[in-house]
């Protein structure tokens, strides 16, 4: 695999203050172009970050054996084991909009009891990225014009989202790094589109997350001052017909060090039909995507391989894409 040399320069929205003219005017300009912006004072505190990777640190440190029991052939299936996304990659997945069941039950099948201190932080972060996660959504509405009256409007269609997040573990195992045989630079998740409305990612100062540019080269994501990523998924990319981008994205691992993520993905309900509203065409353009239903979509995305992971290189396009 090439190394990659540059890094992308993502504008950074300070998430605290009211929105100026030219923090919207440069974060539209990234969703359409990039696909990817960077929030900051977002509230959630580097100790709190900590105590939840220690905590979760706990729980991929537990032998193999005993992870599978939350793994995708027991009933929890919150665990995605080394070796089906790739071999550098397991996470544990926390479902809202009760996060603190969700962990708990993960906890009590790999645990074999409750961990109430692991749930009630898990719990905080659902909720924490569930409330950033309505308000990126209208700072989006505003990239794609809406004006206020309109911008209401349109955000009702977000009111029943749902969020889930997967914590993300990346290392090395004596048999990945068999298969890695030495390469500088070896791939911790495939390329993919999100299939979120929008996700929020938290990576660790490791770095190796990486967006395709719209000439196909790969661009660092760089960690920076405890800013969170946000990116744009394949559900939005369709309701805007468009207009904002759902961009590939990938994670590579430089050296043989343990990288630490979280990727909160805020998707539509099962049930919702997805068709671009009018007034986010326009007059002048014509449909790109057919209706299709939220859940029909990611079923074409999962794997029919019991336990694998969500198919890599397969988009939106592929699925209700109109061809012109
Ligand atoms: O680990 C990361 O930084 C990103 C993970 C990601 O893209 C995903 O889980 O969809
Ligand atoms: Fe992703």
């Amino acid at each position: 695999m090439p190394a990659s040399q540059t890094s992308v320069e993502l504008p950074v929205l300070d998430i605290s203050q009211p929105l100026s003219p030219s923090s919207l005017s440069s974060i539209s300009v990234a969703c359409k172009e990039w696909g990817f912006f960077q929030l900051s004072n977002h509230g959630i505190c580097p100790d709190f970050l900590k105590r939840l990777q220690f905590l979760c640190n706990h729980i991929f440190m537990l032998p193999s054996d005993d992870k599978l029991k939350a793994g995708p052939s027991s009933e929890t299936k919150t665990y995605t084991p080394h070796f089906i996304a790739s071999p550098f990659y397991e996470s544990l997945r926390v479902s809202g909009p009760d996060f603190f069941a969700s962990a708990q039950s993960s906890s009590e099948a790999l645990l074999n009891h409750p961990n109430p201190e692991f749930s009630d932080v898990l719990q905080e972060y659902g909720s924490k990225m569930t409330d950033l996660s309505r308000r990126v959504i209208e700072i989006v509405l505003e990239c794609l014009g809406a004006a206020a009256d309109l911008g209401r409007k349109l955000s009702a269609e977000f009111d029943n989202c749902q969020g889930y997040f997967r914590i993300n573990n990346y290392s090395s195992s004596r048999e990945a790094e068999a298969e890695s045989m030495q390469l500088d630079e070896v791939e911790g998740l495939g390329m993919h589109t999100d299939m979120s409305c929008i996700t929020i990612v938290y990576q660790d100062e490791i770095g190796g997350l990486q967006v395709r540019s719209k000439d196909g080269k790969w661009m660092d994501i760089n960690p920076s001052n405890g800013n969170l990523v946000v990116n744009i998924g394949d559900l939005m990319q369709a309701w805007s017909n468009g207009k904002l981008r759902s961009s590939e994205h990938r994670v590579v691992l430089r050296r043989c060090a343990n990288r630490f993520s979280t990727a909160f993905f805020w998707c539509f309900e099962d049930e919702k039909v997805i068709f671009a509203p009018h007034e986010v065409v326009g007059e002048e353009t014509s449909r790109l995507y057919k209706p299709f239903v939220c859940a029909d979509y990611l079923k074409f995305r999962e794997n029919s391989e019991k336990g694998k992971f969500e198919k890599v290189g397969y988009t939106v396009q592929h699925f209700a894409g109109i061809k012109t």
